[in-house]
């Protein structure tokens, strides 16, 4: 052992909050879970991606998504201004990098709600990140739940459910699981990870 090392505390807990990302097939409930943890606990502050996607009727720009045109999207990239990105199912989908790293510099916890791509760069990128896998109760469950939805056309759900399959093997990436039979359970669950509660 080397001498400057004896007689030396231990390594306090590193209690700095976390960066949390959430993950999981598309229709799988991950904007349900996240808008009930901000009703429950407002204070919680959830990354605004940027995306190339059109708004879904209710959705508002600067709530949802920021949306933007396809070279608005382009010029994000070329500065440097997504701390992440992603194209799925037809669409491009990034974290702005800037309003992240501040919440997380005040010692903020952060949540993130992206895709299977976006979490394994943030963990590259990352690696304190903690990575949370929201699972459906069943496949059956997960069609019902995006068709169900009734947000997109039969094709594009098609797309998305093609993904689900990818996005399902990858489960054991992920540090934690959380399987959404109740959205109030796993809310609860994804405020304890973030320590939030
Ligand atoms: N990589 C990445 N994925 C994102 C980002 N924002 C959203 N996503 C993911 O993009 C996918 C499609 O999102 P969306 O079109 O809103 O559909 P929904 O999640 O099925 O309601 C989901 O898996 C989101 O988690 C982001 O900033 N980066
Ligand atoms: N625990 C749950 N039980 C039943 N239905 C749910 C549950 N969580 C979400 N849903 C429903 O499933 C559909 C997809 O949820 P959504 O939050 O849009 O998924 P995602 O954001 O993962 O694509 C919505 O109609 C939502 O009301």
């Amino acid at each position: 052992m080397a001498a400057t090392s004896r007689g030396t505390a231990p390594e306090p807990p590193d209690v700095r909050p976390r960066l949390t990302v959430l993950s999981g097939p598309s229709g799988v409930g991950k904007s349900t879970v996240v808008a009930h943890m901000r009703k429950v606990h407002p204070e919680v502050w959830l990354s605004v991606s940027a995306t190339t996607r059109k708004p879904r009727p209710g959705e508002r720009d600067g709530v949802q998504y920021h949306f933007v045109a396809d070279d608005e999207f382009d010029k994000l990239i070329a500065n440097g201004e997504l701390l992440e990105w992603a194209e799925f199912a037809g669409n491009r989908y990034g974290t702005p990098r800037r309003a992240v790293l501040q919440r997380l510099e005040a010692g903020e916890p952060v949540l993130l709600e992206i895709d299977l791509q976006g979490a394994r760069l943030v963990r590259e990128s990352m690696p304190e990140a903690q990575l949370v896998f929201l699972a459906p109760p069943s496949w059956d469950e997960l069609v019902r739940r995006l068709t169900g939805r009734g947000t997109e056309p039969p094709e594009v759900i098609e797309r998305r459910l093609e993904a689900a399959k990818v996005e399902l093997a990858a489960e054991s990436e992920f540090d934690t699981t959380l399987v959404n039979t109740s959205v109030e359970d796993v809310a609860r669950e994804l405020l304890a990870l973030m320590q939030v509660v």
